[in-house]
């Protein structure tokens, strides 16, 4: 298959995540360019990547190119409005990654003939260690599939979903997931703080825990609950530990997921009053 030109809309955090993920799969510089309207971030991409920096007006796309929508969910009318002829000369592979934005919205500015992936990759795609969640339109060919599948799996794993709906789930789980994950980090770092270790210390062994646990669950054919069962003696400190968590964590996960779910959906439909 020849090298897919990627296009990014776009310079900001995914963008550079998803491109520092695709460099270090090999995929070359020159094959990624990078649209946005401030040189500040693509400038600084071209030098690090070296990718192809360009002003964030369209342009002529080459066939077989993949056009990734990486800027802010609002700005699609606007942005896309621009790129439409472009995308539709090109018979261009449309990717986006905005959170909540649905298909039918994209083919509403699009056209319905123009092929549409969502994706809902996360930032650990930058060290090649993403969870991208896809879903494809009936548009979009069997060879498409296999490209975009070929992408995102360069920079972690992939997960397709049939559900359109379910995007906004796995946007809640995975897309935003990193930032919970990291705020628990920075929580079990004050806490050790609080009774006397060292701020260092606390930090190493805080992330050193949750990586060794996220790689050991990942090795293991054990369920996460059988895993946490191995490490909790009877009347030990773990099970003190666990009680308290278990107040909270399991409604607390719940609210979180449904807010950040409801937030996907809110961003969808600001999006149609300003379609
Ligand atoms: N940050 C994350 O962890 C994730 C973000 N996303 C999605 O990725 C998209 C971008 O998010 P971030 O990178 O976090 O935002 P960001 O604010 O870091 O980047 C947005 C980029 O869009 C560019 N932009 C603005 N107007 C433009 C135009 N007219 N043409 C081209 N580019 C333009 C900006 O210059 C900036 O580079 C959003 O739609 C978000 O929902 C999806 C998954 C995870
Ligand atoms: O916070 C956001 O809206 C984006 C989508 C998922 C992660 N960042």
């Amino acid at each position: 298959m020849t090298e897919p030109q990627i296009v990014f809309i776009g310079a900001g955090n995914m963008a550079r995540a998803l491109i520092s993920g695709m460099r270090q799969q090999g995929i070359a510089g020159p094959n990624i360019q990078v649209h946005a309207p401030s040189n500040l971030h693509r400038g600084a991409l071209a030098e690090e990547f070296g990718v192809r920096s360009c002003p964030a007006q369209a342009e002529k796309l080459p066939e077989n190119s993949v056009v990734i929508y990486a800027a802010k969910p609002k700005q699609m009318p606007a942005v896309l409005k621009e790129w439409r002829d472009s995308l539709r000369s090109a018979s261009a592979l449309f990717v986006s990654v905005a959170a909540g934005i649905s298909s039918a919205q994209i083919t509403t500015l699009l056209g319905e003939e123009t092929p549409v992936v969502r994706a809902m990759p996360n930032t650990p795609a930058q060290i090649g260690a993403g969870a991208t969640s896809l879903f494809a339109t009936a548009t979009v060919s069997a060879n498409q599939c296999d490209t975009v599948q070929q992408i995102f799996a360069g920079v972690g794993k992939v997960f397709w979903l049939h559900d359109e709906a379910l995007m906004d789930t796995a946007t809640a789980l995975a897309g935003s997931g990193p930032a919970y994950v990291l705020l628990f980090l920075e929580a079990l770092e004050d806490a050790a703080v609080l009774q006397g270790l060292d701020r260092v210390t606390a930090r190493a062994l805080a992330l050193q825990t949750v990586l060794g646990t996220a790689q050991m669950a990942a090795a293991n054919s054990a369920s996460p609950s059988e895993l946490r069962h191995q490490v909790t003696s009877p009347g030990g400190t773990t099970a003190a530990g666990l009680a308290v968590w278990e107040e909270q964590l399991r409604p607390l996960a719940q609210r979180a997921l449904a807010a950040a779910a409801e937030r996907g959906r809110i961003l969808s439909q600001l999006l149609k009053t300003t379609a």
